[in-house]
C-alpha cells in the first residue's frame, strides 16, 4: 500500500528537521556525506509505566523509504532558503546532489507486533551519513507514535481480558494523520475495530460502532427513536440507554427488543456511556437476563483506559465489551515515546567498521556501540531474556553472560543449547531495494497476540511489572566498556 503516497501525493523528503538538512549539506561539503555509518532506533524506558512495549509503524517506514527522493518542488523550496545575510542557504551543487539522490540503504528492524524493550534497536540503518541523517526525524516520528499507540491499546486489551475493544478515538485523535496512524496502530495492540470509517479503508481493519445521544434527542421519545433504529438496522441493534433516565433506557431497548424478536430478530445490545458503569451494567443484566435476552451484550463507553476497566473488572462490572477513544489514541497519560535515533559505527577510509561511543555524564544515555542485532531467547515456547549481541562475532555456544547495559553487576547466564532463538532485527531494504514483505494487518495483529502470549504475565501487569532480562553479550559489554574508559581517559588527557 502507498500510506504516505495517498496521504500527501509525493515526495516526503522534507518532512525532517531542518538541521539534518543543514548537517547533510556541511557532510556534503566536507566530503562526508558518502562516509558511510551505522544508526540505532531505540527508547530507554516503557511507557505508561509499563513492562512492555509493541513496535508497530514499520509499514509506514518501508513506505517512506521505497519512495524516499526530492522532488523538483522540493527542491525549488530548498533553493529559495535564504541564509542570515540574503545569500541562498544552500549551494548548486548540493541541491544537485539531493535531486540525484537514491535511497540506497540498509534496513534492518522487527516485525510490526514484536515486543520490545528498552536499549535495544528496533530498527538499525546503515548507508551514506547523509542519507541516515535525513532519515533519523520522519523514522522517529513514524515509529514512536505507532509504537506508543500498540502499546496502550494491548495494555488496555489485556485489562479487558479478551473481550472486545472498539476504538472510538477519531474526534479526539491529534489531527488527521495522528488519527489514521493511531486506528492502525490501536487494531495492531489489540482493539477488535476502529469507529474510523477512513482508516477502514486505508488499511483493512472492521469497522463498527452504535448510534449516538443526538440519534435519540432527535425524536420525539426514546422509545421512538430504538424503533426507528430497529427498522433500518434490525440486525445491528446497540442501544444507547443513557440519554434521559438509564433504567427507563435499558426498559426501553427490552421493549423494541421484543418487538424485534417478534419478527424474527435479535437486538445485539446495549451501550451505557455515562453514570457509575458498574451498577447501571449489573442493573441492565439482571433486567435483560429477567426479560429472556441474557445473550443481549453491555457496552460501556466514556473516558476508559486499562485503570478503569481493571477496576470495572474488580467490581464484577456486566460489561462485556469496551468503547475506548479519548485515552487510547491520545495515549492520555503518557503523550510521546523518547525513542532516539544514535550513531553506533562509522566504516573507516580503509573499509573497516569503527564502534563509536558517546560518553555521557548518565550511565543510561551511554549508547551501545557497533553493528548489533538482539537475540531472543525462549524456553519451551516462553521468552526468558533478550540478547544485544555485536553481529559479526559469533556468541559462544558453549554458553555467555548477558548484562545490564545500565548496571553491570545485574548478570543473567545464557546456555544457548537449552534455548531456542530468535533474532529480532530483520532484513528489511538492501542496498536501497526492500527485500521484505509487509504481512496482511491481521498477521501482524495476531504476532501482537502471540508475542504477548510468550512472556510471563507478571511483566504484563499494568502496575510494578517485574522486568524482562535485557542484556548485552559479554564481548559487546567489554567493547562498550573499553571505548568509554578509552574516551574518559582522552577527556582527562585533554583537561
Ligand atoms: N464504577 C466505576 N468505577 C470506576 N470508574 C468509573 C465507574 N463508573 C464510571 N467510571 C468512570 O468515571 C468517569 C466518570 O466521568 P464523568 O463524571 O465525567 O461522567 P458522567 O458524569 O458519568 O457522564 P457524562 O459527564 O458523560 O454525562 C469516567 O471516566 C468513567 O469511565
Ligand atoms: O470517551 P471516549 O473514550 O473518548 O469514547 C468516545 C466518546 O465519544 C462519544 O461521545 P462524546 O464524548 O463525543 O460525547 P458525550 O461524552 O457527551 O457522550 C461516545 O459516547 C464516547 O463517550
Ligand atoms: O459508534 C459509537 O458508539 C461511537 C463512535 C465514536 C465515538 N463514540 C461512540
Ligand atoms: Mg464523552
Amino acid at each position: 500500500m502507498k500510506i504516505t503516497k495517498d496521504l500527501y501525493q509525493g515526495s516526503l523528503a522534507l518532512l525532517t528537521d531542518f538541521y539534518q538538512l543543514t548537517m547533510a549539506y556541511a557532510y556534503w561539503k566536507a566530503g562526508k556525506g558518502e562516509e558511510e555509518a551505522v544508526f540505532n532506533l531505540f527508547f530507554r524506558k516503557h511507557p505508561f509505566q509499563g513492562g512492555f512495549t509493541v513496535a508497530a509503524g514499520l509499514e509506514y517506514v518501508v513506505d517512506y523509504c521505497r519512495n524516499f527522493h526530492f522532488e523538483k518542488k522540493d527542491i525549488e523550496y530548498l533553493a529559495g532558503m535564504k541564509a542570515p545575510d540574503g545569500s541562498p542557504q544552500f549551494e548548486k551543487g548540493f541541491l544537485d546532489y539531493l535531486e540525484n539522490l537514491r535511497f540506497s540503504c540498509d534496513i534492518d528492524a522487527v516485525e510490526e507486533g514484536t515486543v520490545v524493550f528498552p536499549n535495544a534497536p528496533i530498527l538499525r540503518v546503515k548507508g551514506p551519513l547523509i542519507q541516515c541523517q535525513l532519515l533519523e526525524t520522519p523514522l522517529l516520528n513514524i515509529l514512536n507514535f505507532q509504537t506508543l499507540i500498540a502499546t496502550k491499546a494491548a495494555r488496555i486489551t489485556l485489562a479487558a481480558k479478551g473481550e472486545p475493544v472498539l476504538e472510538f478515538g477519531l474526534r479526539r485523535a491529534q489531527g488527521i494523520d495522528g488519527a489514521l496512524a493511531a486506528s492502525r496502530a490501536a487494531y495492531i495492540g489489540g482493539c477488535t475495530s476502529t469507529s474510523n470509517v477512513m482508516a477502514g479503508k486505508l488499511f483493512g481493519i472492521p469497522v463498527s460502532g452504535t448510534h449516538a445521544h443526538s440519534w435519540i434527542m432527535s425524536f420525539e421519545s426514546e422509545l421512538e427513536a430504538f424503533e426507528a433504529y430497529a427498522d433500518a438496522f434490525p440486525d445491528q441493534c446497540v442501544f444507547l440507554v443513557d440519554t434521559y433516565d438509564t433504567l427507563q433506557g435499558i426498559k426501553n431497548a427490552i421493549k423494541v427488543g421484543e418487538i424485534l424478536r417478534s419478527k424474527g430478530k435479535e437486538m445485539v445490545g446495549i451501550r451505557i456511556d455515562s453514570g457509575d458503569l458498574a451498577y447501571f451494567s449489573n442493573q441492565a443484566r439482571e433486567m435483560l437476563d429477567g426479560a429472556g435476552f441474557p445473550n443481549a451484550k453491555i457496552v460501556a463507553s466514556n473516558d476508559l483506559d486499562e485503570y478503569i476497566i481493571a477496576s470495572l473488572k474488580s467490581q464484577e462490572a456486566s460489561i462485556n465489551v469496551w468503547g475506548v477513544g479519548t485515552k487510547l489514541v491520545t495515549a492520555f497519560d503518557q503523550p510521546a515515546l523518547g525513542a532516539v535515533y544514535k550513531l553506533s559505527a562509522i566504516r573507516t577510509e580503509e573499509g573497516e567498521w569503527q564502534p563509536k561511543i558517546k560518553v555521557s555524564q548518565q550511565t543510561l544515555k551511554i549508547n551501545i556501540p557497533g553493528i548489533h542485532n538482539v537475540r531472543r531467547y525462549y524456553s519451551q515456547g516462553k521468552a526468558v531474556a533478550d540478547m544485544i549481541f555485536l553481529e559479526d562475532q559469533e556468541v559462544n555456544p558453549r554458553g555467555t553472560v548477558i548484562i545490564d547495559p545500565l548496571d553491570p553487576t545485574r548478570r543473567k547466564r545464557i546456555m544457548p543449547a537449552f534455548y531456542q532463538g530468535e533474532d529480532l532485527l530483520k532484513p528489511i531494504f538492501k542496498d536501497g531495494k526492500v527485500i521484505y514483505s509487509c504481512p496482511p494487518i491481521e498477521k501482524i495483529r495476531q504476532r501482537t497476540k502471540d508475542q504477548l502470549g510468550s512472556f510471563d504475565k507478571t511483566h504484563k501487569r499494568l502496575v510494578n511489572p517485574h522486568i524482562y532480562p535485557v542484556g548485552l553479550e559479554e564481548n559487546l559489554h567489554h567493547l562498550r566498556m573499553d571505548l568509554v574508559l578509552k574516551a574518559k581517559k582522552f577527556e582527562d588527557e585533554n583537561e
